[in-house]
């Protein structure tokens, strides 16, 4: 039987730019992404986005929007990790390196998608023209994905 892990990812953008963090330690190590991770016992979804991004970038978000929802399975492993994925524009703090993650500014030119999760480089056109979207991929290992579908659909924003 499948389990699932529900995880949160946050996007910062400001005039043309993203904050990406350079994951130091654990699960995506040597990639650049979003913050985020698990959400805790007793925190909300949003409540958990927000705590991640603080930790491992030092801004604090006053508000987070929906952008998407994937489901990624791993070929023999039954955890499916459900992943919120938010982008904010309206933040406060300044921005500082954690043990987990190394952040740097990004033009939304120039995102460094060959070294992201190859699923970002299909999913990342949405977000960054402000579509919402729902998907699915099926990797084998953390380089192939074997499988997968991405739709737009309307998310409620919170
Ligand atoms: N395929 C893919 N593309 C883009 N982003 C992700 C994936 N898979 C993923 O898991 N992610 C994201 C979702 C989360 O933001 C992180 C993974 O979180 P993780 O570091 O495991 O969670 P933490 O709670 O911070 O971990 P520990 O503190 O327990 O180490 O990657």
């Amino acid at each position: 039987m499948s389990k699932k892990k529900i995880l949160t990812l946050v996007f910062v953008r400001e005039a043309g730019k993203i904050l990406l963090g350079f994951k130091k330690r654990g699960f995506g190590a040597g990639l650049w992404n979003g913050f985020g991770g698990k959400v805790e016992e007793g925190e909300t979804i949003l409540q958990g986005a927000k705590r991640e991004l603080l930790e491992e970038c030092g801004l604090k978000a006053h508000s987070l929007k929906s952008v998407g929802l994937i489901n990624f399975e791993f070929e023999s492993d039954p955890t499916i990790l459900e992943v919120h994925i938010f982008q904010t524009s309206d933040f406060s703090g300044l921005v500082a390196e954690s043990e987990e993650m190394r952040p740097r500014w990004y033009s939304e030119e120039s995102i460094p998608f060959s070294q992201m999760w190859p699923d970002d480089r299909l999913w990342f056109p949405y977000m960054l023209k402000d579509r919402q979207f729902e998907g699915y991929f099926l990797f084998k290992g953390m380089d192939i994905i074997l499988n997968h579908w991405l739709k737009e659909v309307n998310l409620l924003n919170s």
